[in-house]
C-alpha cells in the first residue's frame, strides 16, 4: 500500500495522475490511500487558477481514473474535504475520516456547481433529496453528520490514514462494482419531479437572480433522470455557462475580499501584522436595549465572562430574563467548543472596574455616551480598551472625555448583533494600533467579518446609505411610490427594498438622526432645502403621523396591526404623496426601473468612492464586504464597488454626470476618484488600491 501525499492546484492533479499510474503499474501495490498533507485533505481546486487558462491534467478524467482501477483506492480524509477535494473522495472506491474533518460541495458560494462529477456522484451515493441541501446551500458537514448520509465509510479521532491503510489492506483482492459510484442508480423519492420543483422555487426565493444555485438543481434533475455520462455532459455544459458569468467572478470577488478586510491597515502606517491585540477574557456592556444584550450574547459565546450594566431597574429586570435565553438558543444552534462564558448583571457602573474591555451601548445621544465615557474613565482601571456601538457619532469626541484616548475605538455592530457578521471597528486619529488590533481579533473570535474605517459621520456603511435614502425619497417626490422602488431594489438582488426596510427598522431610527443633526423637529423650517442640499422632509411627515412602520403596523405600508411582519400597499400613501405633490408644485411622472437603480445605487457606489478618497475605507473590498454582510447587498453581485466596476467605471461616471445635470436631482456630482480612474483607463477594482495609494503618494510630494 503505498501514501501519496498531495497538494492543492495544478500540481495536485499532475501528483495523482502519475501517483495513480505507478500504483498500477506495479504489482507489488494491492491497494491506494490518497491523502492530504499537513493534516489537510484538499480544499478544492485554486479558485486563482479560475481567472487564468487551466493547466496540468483536467479533474473529471483524473476522477474517472481512479474509480476505474481495479486495486481498492481510499480517500483519507483529514482537515477539510471541499468541492473538487470531495469529488476527488468521492471517485475513490472508500472514505474514511477523523471525526473532526468538514467536508461539502461549496461550489455554489462561489458562483459554481461541482464540476467534476460530484452534481452526478454525490445524489448516487447519499440519494436526490440529501444531494439538493448539500449542493444547492454548499453548507459544510462534519464527519460525523456525512457518516450518518453515507458519504463516509469510518470515521476515527485517532490517525485517519492510518486506519485507511489498514482498511483499504482488509478490502483487497474484493469486488469493487458497487463501490464505482458512477455505476449506481440515483436513490430518488417518488415524487421525484414535485421535489426538484419545490427545491427550484426555493432556491430562486432565497437568492433572487443568483444563476449558480438554479443550475444546480438542473444539474441534480440531469443525476436523476439521465445516465451518468450524459449527466456528466449536463454537468459540464451547466459549469461552462458558470464559469465566465459575472456572478461567478464576483462570488469568487466576495470570497478573498472577505479575507483581505482581515489584513486591516490604517492611514498612519499601523496594520495587522504590525500591532499587538489583547486578549480579553472579561468584558462589560453598558446599556442592555436590543443591541446591547445581542452584544452581550456575542461576547458570551466566545467563552468570554461578561458584566452587563442597565440602570434602568424595568430593562434590567426584562434583560436579566431575556439575554440567558437568548444564548442558549445561540449556543445550541452553533455545538460551540468552549463554554459560554458566565454573565453578571448589574446596575451599577462601579461594576466594571476589573473588566478589560467594554461596549457602551446606550441610546444614540452623544450627551448621554459623553458622560457614559466619562464615567467609565473615572471607574475602569487604567489600560481598560473603552469602545462605543455606536452607528455614526464622533469616536474622537468620546475618547476626547477619557484619559486614554488611544484607547478607545468604535465598535459598531449590526442588528441582531449575535447574528449579523459586519462589525465596523472605527478608529479615530488617537486610536492606538493595540486598540484597533484587540477590536478587530475579539470580533474575529465572535465569528464577525470585522472591518477596520475611520472616523467620520456615519463611517462607512451608514455613510454611503444617506445619499442612497436620499434619492430614494427624491423619486417619491418624483413619481414613484415605495412599491417601485423596492421591486426595482429587491429585482436587483436586495432581500428587502429601502422603504420595506425602514418599515422593519423603524422610521424613527433616522428621524432621531436628522434631529440631532438639525435637520428637522420644532423651530427647523420645514423646506425642501436645508443645510444647504435639497431635503426631502416626506420621512419627517411620515413620523409626524405616528406611521413609523412595522412597530405602529403603518409605515410605507400598512400591517395586520402593530408587529405585523406582511406588507400591503397602503392608500393613505399614495394620497399623502399626491398631495405632498400638490403642494408643492411637484407633477408626477413615471421612473423606469432603470433609473431607480441608477438614482439609488449609483448615490452610494459615488459615496464609496469619497470615502476611498479620503481614506476613511483602505480599498474598494473592505466597502463591499460592508455591505455584503450588513446591508443585504447581493453577494452575487460582490458588492458596490465592484459592481461599479462591472457596470463600468465610464458608465457610472456619464450617469453621475447625467442625474446630477439635472437641476431638481443634486448630490451626485461624481467623485474625484471615479473620475482619476475612468481618466486612468478604469483600472479592475483588484488595482484601484495600487491606484489611489500611488495617487496619495502623488499629491503629499
Ligand atoms: C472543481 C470543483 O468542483 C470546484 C471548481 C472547486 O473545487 S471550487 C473550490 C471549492 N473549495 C472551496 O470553496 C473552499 C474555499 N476555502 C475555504 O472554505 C476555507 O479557506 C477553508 C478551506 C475552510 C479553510 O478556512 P480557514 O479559515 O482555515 O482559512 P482561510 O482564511 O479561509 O484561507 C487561508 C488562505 O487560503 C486561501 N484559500 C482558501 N481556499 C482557497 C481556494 N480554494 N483557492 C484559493 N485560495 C484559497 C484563502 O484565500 C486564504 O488566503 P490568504 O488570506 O491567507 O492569502
Amino acid at each position: 500500500c503505498t501514501r501519496y501525499v498531495l497538494v492543492k492546484n495544478t500540481s495536485v492533479r499532475q501528483g495523482i495522475v502519475d501517483a495513480v499510474q505507478r500504483a498500477l503499474k506495479d504489482p507489488k501495490v494491492t491497494s491506494v490511500v490518497i491523502c492530504g498533507q499537513n493534516g489537510k485533505f484538499c480544499g478544492g481546486a485554486d479558485i486563482r487558477e479560475f481567472a487564468g487558462p487551466m493547466s496540468g491534467p483536467p479533474l473529471v478524467p483524473m476522477i474517472h481514473a481512479i474509480e476505474a482501477v481495479d486495486k481498492p483506492v481510499a480517500a483519507a480524509i483529514e482537515g477539510v474535504a471541499l468541492g473538487g477535494g470531495l469529488e476527488l473522495a468521492l471517485g475513490c472506491h472508500y472514505r474514511i475520516a477523523h471525526s473532526k474533518a468538514v467536508l461539502g460541495l461549496p461550489e455554489v458560494t462561489l458562483g459554481l456547481l461541482p464540476g467534476a462529477g460530484g452534481s452526478q456522484r454525490l445524489p448516487r451515493l447519499i440519494g436526490l433529496t440529501a444531494a439538493l441541501d448539500l449542493i444547492t446551500t454548499g453548507r459544510h458537514v462534519s464527519a460525523a453528520e456525512a457518516l450518518k448520509l453515507g458519504i463516509l465509510d469510518q470515521v476515527t479521532d485517532n490517525n485517519a490514514v492510518d486506519l485507511a491503510v489498514e482498511f483499504v489492506r482488509s478490502v483487497a483482492g474484493q469486488p469493487l462494482d458497487s463501490r464505482r459510484l458512477s455505476t449506481l442508480p440515483c436513490p430518488c423519492p417518488p415524487d421525484v419531479d414535485s421535489l426538484l420543483d419545490k427545491v427550484m422555487s426555493k432556491v430562486r426565493q432565497r437568492s433572487r437572480g443568483a444563476l449558480a444555485p438554479v443550475a444546480c438543481v438542473q444539474a441534480l434533475r440531469a443525476a436523476a433522470s439521465l445516465p451518468y455520462a450524459q449527466g456528466m455532459e449536463k454537468e459540464r455544459e451547466l459549469m461552462a455557462t458558470l464559469f465566465n458569468s459575472g456572478q461567478a467572478r464576483a462570488l469568487q470577488y466576495a470570497f478573498f475580499s472577505q479575507r483581505v478586510v482581515g489584513k486591516w491597515s490604517l492611514p498612519s502606517g499601523a496594520s495587522w501584522d504590525n500591532s499587538t491585540a489583547r486578549t480579553i477574557s472579561k468584558a462589560a456592556v453598558i446599556g442592555l436595549g436590543t443591541m446591547g444584550r445581542g452584544i452581550v450574547v456575542a461576547l458570551a459565546l466566545t467563552g468570554i465572562s461578561v458584566v452587563a450594566v442597565e440602570t434602568q431597574e424595568k430593562q434590567l429586570a426584562e434583560a436579566s430574563r431575556v439575554v440567558p435565553a437568548m444564548l442558549q438558543r445561540e449556543a445550541g444552534r452553533r455545538r460551540l467548543a468552549t463554554p459560554p462564558g458566565v454573565i453578571s448583571f448589574s446596575s451599577n457602573l462601579q461594576d466594571v472596574s476589573e473588566v478589560e474591555l467594554v461596549i457602551e451601548a446606550v441610546f444614540e445621544d452623544m450627551s448621554l455616551k459623553l458622560q457614559v465615557f466619562k464615567h467609565l474613565a473615572s471607574v475602569c482601571r487604567p489600560g481598560t480598551l473603552l469602545c462605543s456601538n455606536t452607528s455614526g457619532l464622533d469616536i474622537d469626541q468620546l475618547a476626547a472625555v477619557t484619559q486614554s484616548p488611544g484607547l478607545v475605538v468604535g465598535m459598531h455592530f449590526f442588528a441582531p448583533a449575535h447574528v449579523m457578521k459586519l462589525l465596523e471597528v472605527v478608529y479615530g486619529p488617537r486610536s492606538s494600533p493595540e486598540a484597533v488590533a484587540t477590536a478587530m481579533q475579539l470580533g474575529k473570535r465572535m465569528g464577525k467579518v470585522g472591518v477596520a474605517v475611520g472616523n467620520c459621520p456615519g463611517f462607512v456603511g451608514n455613510r454611503m446609505l444617506k445619499p442612497y435614502l436620499e434619492q430614494a425619497n427624491f423619486l417619491l417626490e418624483e413619481g414613484a411610490t415605495p412599491q417601485q422602488v423596492d421591486e426595482a431594489l429587491e429585482e436587483f438582488g436586495f432581500p428587502m427594498g429601502v422603504f420595506r426596510m425602514s418599515d422593519l427598522s423603524g422610521l424613527d431610527v433616522g428621524w432621531r438622526i436628522r434631529k440631532e443633526a438639525g435637520l428637522t423637529g420644532p423651530g427647523v423650517e420645514s423646506t425642501r432645502t436645508r443645510q444647504g442640499r435639497r431635503y426631502s422632509p416626506l420621512p419627517d411627515q411620515m413620523c409626524e403621523a405616528g406611521r413609523l412602520g412595522q412597530k405602529t403596523g403603518k409605515g410605507w405600508y400598512q400591517y395586520d396591526g402593530p408587529g405585523g411582519r406582511v406588507a400591503r400597499s397602503d392608500p393613505w400613501v399614495d394620497i399623502f404623496l399626491e398631495t405632498y405633490r400638490a403642494e408643492h408644485g411637484l407633477v408626477a411622472r413615471s421612473i423606469t426601473p432603470e433609473e431607480i437603480l441608477e438614482r439609488c445605487l449609483y448615490a452610494l457606489i459615488n459615496e464609496g468612492f469619497n470615502i476611498l478618497q479620503d481614506a476613511v475605507a483602505a480599498g474598494p473590498e473592505d466597502i463591499d464586504a460592508i455591505y455584503v454582510f450588513g446591508y443585504g447587498w447581493p453577494r452575487h453581485r460582490g458588492g458596490p464597488m465592484f459592481h461599479a466596476g462591472q457596470v463600468g467605471l465610464g458608465r457610472i461616471l456619464e450617469r453621475l454626470n447625467h442625474h446630477h445635470s439635472h437641476p431638481d436631482v443634486p448630490h451626485l456630482k461624481p467623485s474625484t476618484l471615479l473620475r482619476r480612474l475612468v481618466a486612468a483607463g478604469s483600472p479592475p477594482v483588484q488595482k484601484w488600491r495600487e491606484f489611489i495609494n500611488k495617487e496619495r503618494v502623488h499629491s503629499q510630494l
